[in-house]
């Protein structure tokens, strides 16, 4: 019998919770972060590099893969998990954010979004019904309704407009989600209302009413800001399901992930570590540094000693340093595997700390070694 979706929550310490995500390809520790895997691959990273640093899920997008090499391709190849080699759990994204941030000459109604292709110029046509059939010929796990995230600051009455067409976006996606989907897939409602205490409130009750194995929280992540993202998870989390996953769209920086976590938050994805990395960042204990940094030509120490990851362990980094200055390929490669190792370090340091009742010290520890104020 297959495993029906579910979180079982094991501990909490304020608001924060830790526990598992039980689906048919695997279990994913909560709070979890999810490397971006938005063409099929976590960029610069062999599947089996992302799973030594501990993910138990990556994130694909609809967007990219029904414009290359497209959905019905990758189907007829034996769906995403066979096609990248990644045999474990795949959230994928509705398509509906990508649309608005990536194509151009794009068209909005009712029924969906039309857009033209950023890589050939070829037209398309996004729909809830259509976003749901991509994600089940990918065969994905953790499904996204399709949405639209509107910018902050935004009027209030168009924050509205757009949170209730989101609404009736997530009712259709539901409708074809149980048409095509498998046993054991999920589909999360994606609550908007951008920063609106009263607009998130109706969001979440609409979805509610709907009823999904989890909620996403959309529409943060949009540049309000630290501090204004946690006052909308200030009024936003505490109505939410209490035993259901809860995913936080996007975010974020670690200093992000952890104000999250303490207000309740799951799920996490963000390009951070590996785009960063690409680009030389690197995050360690005490802040993040750029390898390209003359003060690190002739450093030899590698960026942890103590760590387990050969990335983080094994080079020095003056190397990492020649590397990148050289455009060498296994420059993005190596800083790429050290901050996904660095992320899962993270959460699974989150988790202990929400097991042990120990989250507050945990967080004091995190602001004084990274000198990040947490606002
Ligand atoms: C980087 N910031 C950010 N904010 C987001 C909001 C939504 C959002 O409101 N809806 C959807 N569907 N995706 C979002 C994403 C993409 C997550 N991979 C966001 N990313």
């Amino acid at each position: 019998m297959t495993e029906p979706f579910s979180l079982s929550v094991n501990a909490t310490d304020g608001a924060a919770r830790t526990g598992v995500i039980k689906t048919p390809r695997g279990e994913i520790r909560t709070p979890a972060f999810m490397p971006v895997g938005t063409a099929g691959t976590v960029k610069a990273m062999l599947p089996e590099h992302v799973r030594a640093t501990g993910a138990d899920i990556v994130l694909g997008n609809t967007y990219h893969l029904m414009l290359r090499p497209t959905a019905e391709r990758v189907a007829k190849l034996g769906g995403l998990h066979q096609f990248m080699n990644w045999s474990r759990p795949i959230l994928t994204d509705s398509g509906g954010f990508q649309v608005m941030s990536l194509s151009k000459l794009r068209k909005l109604t009712e029924d969906g979004v039309s857009f033209q292709s950023h890589i050939d110029g070829s037209r398309h046509m996004l729909t809830p019904e259509r976003s749901i059939e991509i994600q089940c010929l990918l065969g994905s796990d953790i499904q996204m309704q399709l949405d639209e995230c509107p910018a902050i600051p935004i009027e209030h009455d168009k924050a509205r407009e757009s949170m209730l067409l989101s609404a009736r976006w997530a009712e259709r996606s539901k409708r074809a989600f149980e048409e095509l989907s498998k046993p054991g897939q999920a589909l999360f409602g994606i609550v908007q209302g951008a920063n609106y205490e009263d607009l998130r409130r109706e969001s979440l009750d609409k979805l509610i009413e709907i009823d999904f194995p989890g909620y996403s929280i959309g529409g943060l992540a949009v540049g309000e800001g630290r501090e204004e993202m946690f006052r909308v998870l200030d009024f936003t989390c505490p109505h939410m399901p209490a035993d259901k996953p809860r995913y936080l769209m996007g975010v974020g920086k670690p200093a992000d992930i952890v104000g999250a976590v303490a207000r309740g938050v799951d799920m996490f994805d963000c390009v951070a570590p590996t785009r960063s990395g690409r680009h030389g960042q690197a995050w360690t204990k005490t802040g993040a540094i750029n390898i390209k940094n003359a003060i690190f030509a002739e450093d030899p120490e590698p960026l942890d000693p103590e760590s387990d990851c050969p990335a983080s362990r094994d080079y020095s980094k003056a190397y990492l340093h020649h590397l990148f200055k050289a455009g060498e390929y296994l420059g993005p490669m190596l800083l790429t595997w050290h901050n996904l190792q660095y992320y899962q370090d993270l959460m699974s340091g989150l988790r202990e700390a929400i097991a042990s009742a120990r989250l507050a010290a945990y967080i004091e520890n995190f602001k004084s070694e990274t000198g990040e104020t947490l606002v």
